[in-house]
């Protein structure tokens, strides 16, 4: 019988970050598992961001370490982390609404060879058939939904390991949410991708991640398994508002 290997990803050590003259995260310790979706919930403003940001070179790294792949990544630039293969999709802002789905798909896609090119296209049609259905419609006239779909095929079309996901289903109705969600896991499954997912529907998250951090005020207060913290008796109630 084959046993599943699971290695660290993302290996984020006593970690102090932030912005010009804003300290926001404190000694945080992170990890995302490769091919594991690890989810970062918290109340507003305790970091979760920052986290995702710090990451991906977004913020400035006072001390402590990020590691990909048992690599230092701390203090790298977006684009360097990204030509890693680490995507980040950010909350907003993140498709160019007056091009076309099909030219954001081939903006998104520079760094691929036209031979790949042509051969990713069809695939990531494949995986979102309302991106083909309207590939020459502008994407500001698509919905949040089909909007946030064609932001993380504008990722996928690269290639990457590793995805960091902002909030993805902030201003979606439920439905929608669930739809990019299901997308989301369909990114691990079949492609094996490590996800590190920011979600501000508690329960929504805790029910697709493998592995949770919950953040407070800049620090981490729980890691664990989703169930771990939905049974807590006091944590979700105190962070999450969780009965
Ligand atoms: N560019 C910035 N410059 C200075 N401070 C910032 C910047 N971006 C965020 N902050 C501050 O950092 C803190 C943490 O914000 P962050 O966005 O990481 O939290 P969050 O947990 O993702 O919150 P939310 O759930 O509301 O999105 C907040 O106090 C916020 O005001």
């Amino acid at each position: 019988m084959s046993q599943k290997q699971i290695h660290s990803t993302i290996h984020v050590n006593a970690l102090n970050s932030g912005y010009v003259n804003s300290h926001i995260l404190f000694g945080v310790d992170f990890e995302a598992k490769e091919k594991e979706i690890t989810v970062i919930v918290g109340p507003n403003g305790s970091g979760k961001s920052t986290l995702l940001k710090s990451i991906f070179g977004l913020c400035n790294v006072y001390s402590g370490e990020i590691n990909y792949q048992g690599i230092s990544i701390a203090g790298l630039s977006p684009h360097e982390v990204a030509r890693k293969k680490i995507a980040y999709l950010p909350q907003v802002n993140n498709v160019f609404k007056n091009l076309t789905i099909k030219e954001n798909l081939t903006m998104a896609s520079y760094t691929l060879d036209a031979k790949q090119q042509s051969t990713r296209l069809p695939e990531i049609f494949e995986m979102f058939p309302i991106l083909k259905k309207y590939e020459k419609s502008k994407a500001d006239t698509l919905s949040g939904g089909e909007r946030q779909m064609l932001a993380m095929a504008m990722a996928l079309i690269r290639q990457p390991k590793v995805m960091l996901f902002d909030e993805p289903t902030a201003s979606l109705s439920p439905k929608l949410a669930d739809e990019v969600l299901s997308k989301i896991k369909q990114m691990r499954d079949d492609f094996g991708i490590t996800i590190i997912l920011v979600e501000q529907n508690v329960k929504r998250a805790l029910k697709m991640g493998d592995y949770v951090y919950l953040l407070a005020n800049g620090k981490g207060v729980f890691k664990g398994k989703s169930e771990e913290l939905l049974s807590h008796p006091e944590l979700g109630k105190l962070y999450l508002g969780i009965n």
